[in-house]
C-alpha cells in the first residue's frame, strides 16, 4: 500500500504532464521468457525518470525497468528498448515504476543484434537477452583469498649454501627469482613441480606466506601463469598469404568472411594470432572463439605468450568472475577475448576481428532458447563493426566451404594444403572389418594390424592415440535366451553397462539400475553384454599391452574440475603412452611424439539419421588423423571400419577435403539440404504420444498452408515438409518426443512461414514445442 501511494505522490496523472498531445514512451519487452508476456509494450516515462540532472535514474535502452503488467498490474522486469515521443493514443499507457539499472547493460548496437536474435531463431527478445547478458553482468563485485609465497631475505642470501633435496631447490629458486610474490600453484607451474615441495619448504620456514583478499581482477592478473613473451614466427608463403588476405580486408570499407582452410598442423593459428596483433596495434579488440573442450591451459596459454591483456570466458566461471571480465572488457582494458560460444556476445567497445577456430564444430550451436549458431551472430556483429569475421578449420562446414568457394566477393578463401616446417601429412590406411572379422573370428576391438601397429610404436617409444566414440563398457545388455533388451523406462533406449561402477546407465537421462543377474523377463539366469565402449576398449589395452601406461579420457572420466588438463600434462610428459577415449580427444591437441592414431570404428556415426551424418563422420576421422605425425618423427593412422569404399571415409583417409565437398555437395543440392536450402526443425514434446504428434500434424497443415503463396513460386520457393515423425530419441526423461523437418530453398520464405506458425500455433495442455532453426542436432 505504501509503495502505491508513493508512486502516486511522483506521479502525477499523465494528461497534467503534456498539454501538447505527444508523451515520451519506452518501449520494453518483458525479461526472460515474459511470463506469458511476450512482444513489445509501451510505457509512458515520468518525468523523474527523464530527468537529466538524475543519470542514475534515467530510462533508456538497455537498462532494465520495473513495470506494472495486465489487469493486476503485476510488477514484472523488463528491459527497454526503445525510447521515444510518441502522439498519445486515445489509450492512457500506464508508467514506467523505476529504472533498475544505473547504467544500460548493453549497448545499441548490441540490442540490434539480439533484436535479430530474436526475429531470426523466433525467440522472444527477453530471452534472447538473458543469453546475451550473462546472470553475473549485475552481480556484486567479488574478491578472493590467495595465498603469496616470497623468499625472506635471510634466506636468499644464502640461497646457494642450502642443502635441499632437487624439487624444493628449484622451487625455492624460482621463487627467489621471481620478481612478484606467487601463489603455490604458480610457483608449482613454474618450478615444474607439485605442491608437496613447496609445503616442506613452507614448513621449513625458507618461504614465507601470507594471505591476502583480493577483488576478483586483481587475482586473476596475479593468478594467471607467468608466461614467456613469444616472438611471432616467420610465416610461411602460405601463412604470409593467408595473413595478407586477412589484412586486406581489415582495410575493406564493409566486413569480409575469410576461410582459412588449413590441414592439421598447417600453422592456421599462427596466422590469425598474427592478424590480432595487427588489429591490437591499432588499438582494436579481437574475440576468439574456441570450442569449449579446447579452452585448455595449451591453447590460452599461446595467447598469454603473445598478448599483455586477455580476457578468457568459459562456462565454469563464477558469476562475480564473469561479471568482473566483462567490465574488463567493456572499459576497453582487454585486447584480445578467447571463449567459447557465447565470448561472442563480449561488449568489447572497438571490436576489429572475430576468429571462430574450428569454425565446424557443433557446440558452436546453443541447443537451448534462442538456439543461435555462433556463426551466423558473428557474421551479423561483425557486419555491423564492419569488421572482419575470419573462420578456421582443417575440415570446414559445408556452409562455410560453398559461401567462400562461391561468387560473394565479401567471402573469402584462403588455402594452407601443406603442414608447417615440411612435415608430411600422415600416412592413413583403413582396415576392413569384414575381412578382418572373418580372418581372426571377431575377437576383440583391436584388429591383429592395429596391434603390431601399437607393438611397434611403443618399441619405439612413440605415443599411441585410440578413438572409440562410445563411452561406458557395454553399448547393450541383452537375455541370451529370449533376446530382452534392457531399457531405460524413460527414454527406450538401450542402457550401457558401466563396469567401474557397476551400473546400467541411461545416457541420455542418467537413469541407472544394477545390472539384473536374471533376465527380467523370461527369468533364465544370465544376461550377455554386447558392443564396445571404451572401458571395455580400456581392458583390451591393458591386457595386451601390459607394459603400457594406458589413460582413458572420456566424460566419466573427465568430471572433475581440472581433470582434462591433468590427463593432457601427464601425456605431454610422456607419462602415458596410450591414450584412449571418445571425440574429445580428437580435438586440437598437438603432441610431436604421437607416432600411432587408430580410430576403432570409423562408422559408428555413418548412418545415424541426419543429413550432416557423412560430414560428421568425415570431420571426427581427418581431426584425429591430424593428431600424428606432428613431429619430426612422422606418424601414421590405421583406421577401422566397415565400409571402406564409403566416399566420407575414403576422402578422409586421403586428407582430401575438396574430394569429400565434391562428393556430398551434388546430394546437398538435390535435395536441396543447407548450404543449398534452409531447414527448419520443430520438436514437440509430452507423456501423451497422440497429443504429440496430433499437434506437430496440426502443425505441418499450417505450414502448407501458409506455404501456399511459395509453393506457387515454383521449386525454387517451395516449401517441404517432412514428417511429423517419432524423433530417433523417441522417448526422453518420461516424455515422447515426436519431429518435422521443413526446408526450401528459399530461406526468407521459410523464415517468414514458421513466423506465423509459431505465432498462431497453440498447444493442448501437457504438449511442449519447441523450433530449432538451422538445425544441428536431429535427436
Ligand atoms: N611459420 C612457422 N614456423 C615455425 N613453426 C610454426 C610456424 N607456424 C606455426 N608453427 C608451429 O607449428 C605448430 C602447428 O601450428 P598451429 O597450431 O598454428 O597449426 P594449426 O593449423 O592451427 O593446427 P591444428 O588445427 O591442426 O591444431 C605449432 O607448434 C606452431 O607453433
Ligand atoms: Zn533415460
Amino acid at each position: 500500500m505504501a509503495a502505491q501511494q508513493s508512486l502516486f505522490a511522483d506521479d502525477p496523472p499523465d494528461w497534467e504532464q503534456d498539454a501538447a498531445g505527444e508523451a515520451l514512451t519506452a518501449t520494453v519487452v518483458m525479461a526472460g521468457a515474459g511470463g506469458g508476456a511476450a512482444g513489445e509494450f509501451d510505457y509512458l516515462v515520468p518525468d523523474q525518470l527523464a530527468d537529466p540532472r538524475n543519470p542514475e535514474t534515467r530510462a533508456e535502452p538497455g537498462r532494465r525497468v520495473l513495470v506494472p503488467f495486465g489487469r493486476g498490474d503485476r510488477r514484472l522486469s523488463a528491459y527497454c528498448v526503445a525510447v521515444g515521443v510518441k502522439p498519445r493514443g486515445a489509450r492512457r499507457l500506464k508508467s514506467l515504476l523505476e529504472v533498475l539499472d544505473p547504467a544500460p547493460l548493453i549497448s545499441e548496437s548490441m540490442l540490434r543484434l539480439a533484436r535479430w536474435m530474436a526475429e531470426y531463431y523466433l525467440t522472444p527478445l527477453g530471452q534472447v537477452l538473458e543469453t546475451v547478458l550473462p546472470a553475473g553482468v549485475r552481480g556484486a563485485a567479488g574478491t578472493r583469498e590467495v595465498t603469496l609465497l616470497s623468499v625472506p631475505t635471510a634466506v636468499a642470501a644464502r640461497l646457494t649454501r642450502l642443502e635441499l633435496p632437487e624439487k624444493q631447490r628449484r622451487a625455492l629458486e624460482s621463487l627467489a627469482a621471481s620478481t612478484k610474490p606467487l601463489s603455490p600453484p604458480q610457483l608449482a607451474k613454474l618450478a615444474d613441480c607439485t605442491t608437496a615441495p613447496i609445503n616442506a619448504l613452507r614448513k621449513k620456514g625458507l618461504v614465507e606466506s601470507r594471505v591476502e583478499r583480493l577483488d576478483t581482477a586483481q587475482a586473476d592478473e596475479l593468478l594467471a601463469p607467468t608466461v614467456e613473451r613469444q616472438q611471432p614466427k616467420q610465416l610461411n608463403k602460405d601463412q604470409a598469404h593467408t595473413l595478407a588476405t586477412i589484412l586486406a580486408a581489415l582495410e575493406a570499407p564493409q566486413s569480409q568472411t575469410v576461410l582459412i582452410h588449413g590441414v592439421t598442423g598447417s600453422g592456421k593459428t599462427e596466422v590469425y594470432i598474427q592478424a590480432i596483433e595487427r588489429v591490437v596495434g591499432f588499438g582494436r579488440q579481437a574475440i576468439v572463439l574456441v570450442p569449449e573442450i579446447s579452452l585448455t591451459p595449451q591453447t590460452v596459454g599461446r595467447f598469454r605468450e603473445r598478448f599483455d591483456h586477455i580476457a578468457v570466458l568459459h562456462s565454469h566461471q563464477s558469476d562475480v568472475e564473469r561479471h568482473r571480465q566483462w567490465r574488463r572488457i567493456a572499459a576497453g582494458e582487454i585486447q584480445v577475448v578467447v571463449g567459447a560460444r557465447s565470448a561472442v556476445f563480449a561488449p568489447t567497445p572497438h571490436l576489429g576481428l572475430i576468429v571462430i577456430d574450428e569454425e565446424h564444430e557443433t557446440s558452436f550451436k546453443q541447443d537451448t532458447a534462442p538456439r543461435y549458431h555462433a556463426r551466423e551472430v558473428a557474421r551479423r556483429r561483425a557486419e555491423a563493426a564492419r569488421a572482419p569475421l575470419v573462420l578456421s578449420s582443417a575440415t570446414p562446414s559445408l556452409e562455410a566451404w560453398v559461401r567462400a568457394d562461391g561468387p560473394d566477393p565479401d567471402a573469402l578463401l584462403a588455402s594452407m594444403p601443406r603442414r608447417v616446417g615440411g612435415l608430411p601429412m600422415p600416412d592413413v590406411r583403413t582396415i576392413d572389418l569384414v575381412q578382418e572379422a572373418h580372418g581372426r573370428g571377431g575377437r576383440g576391438a583391436i584388429s591383429r594390424p592395429l596391434s603390431q601397429a601399437i607393438h611397434a610404436s611403443l618399441e619405439d617409444r612413440g605415443q599411441v592415440i585410440l578413438l572409440l566414440n562410445r563411452r561406458g563398457f557395454s553399448t547393450h545388455v541383452r537375455c541370451p535366451s529370449c533376446g530382452y533388451l534392457l531399457e531405460c523406462p524413460h527414454c527406450e533406449t538401450a542402457l550401457t553397462f558401466h563396469r567401474d561402477t557397476n551400473v546400467a546407465l541411461c545416457h541420455w537421462c542418467d537413469y541407472r539400475e544394477p545390472p539384473p543377474r536374471i533376465c527380467p523377463d523370461c527369468k533364465s539366469a544370465g544376461v550377455n553384454y554386447h558392443g564396445l565402449g571404451t572401458q571395455k576398449l580400456e581392458a583390451e589395452v591393458r591386457a595386451r599391452f601390459p607394459s603400457a601406461n594406458v589413460l582413458r579420457m572420456d566424460t566419466d572420466t573427465m568430471r572433475s574440475p581440472g581433470s582434462h588438463e591433468r590427463a593432457l600434462d601427464a601425456f605431454r610428459r610422456g607419462e602415458v603412452q596410450v591414450l584412449l577415449g571418445t571425440q574429445m580427444i580428437a580435438k586440437g591437441l598437438d603432441f610431436p611424439n604421437v607416432t600411432l592414431v587408430g580410430v576403432i570404428n570409423a562408422d559408428s556415426a555413418l548412418h545415424w539419421p541426419d543429413f550432416r551424418a557423412s560430414e560428421r563422420t568425415f570431420q571426427l576421422v581427418t581431426q584425429v588423423a591430424g593428431r600424428t605425425g606432428r613431429g619430426e618423427r612422422g606418424g601414421r593412422v590405421m583406421v577401422q571400419t566397415f565400409e571402406p569404399g564409403h566416399p566420407a571415409i575414403a576422402a578422409a583417409v586421403r586428407h582430401d577435403y575438396a574430394a569429400f565437398a565434391a562428393g556430398e555437395l551434388p546430394e546437398r543440392e538435390a535435395l536441396g539440404y543447407p548450404p543449398y536450402g534452409s531447414v527448419v526443425r520443430m520438436i514437440a514434446r509430452g507423456e501423451n504420444a497422440k497429443l504429440v504428434e496430433a499437434l506437430l500434424a496440426k502443425a505441418a497443415d499450417t505450414i502448407r498452408r501458409h506455404g501456399e503463396e511459395f509453393d506457387a513460386m515454383g521449386p525454387a520457393h517451395a516449401l517441404r515438409v517432412i514428417g511429423p515423425a517419432p524423433a530417433p530419441l523417441e522417448k526422453l526423461r518420461g516424455e515422447y518426443r515426436f519431429h518435422l523437418l521443413v526446408r526450401s530453398r528459399d530461406g526468407a520464405a521459410l523464415h517468414r512461414v514458421m513466423q506465423r506458425v509459431a505465432a498462431e500455433l497453440e498447444a493442448p495442455d501437457g504438449v511442449r514445442w519447441v523450433v530449432d532453426v538451422d538445425p544441428v542436432d536431429m535427436m
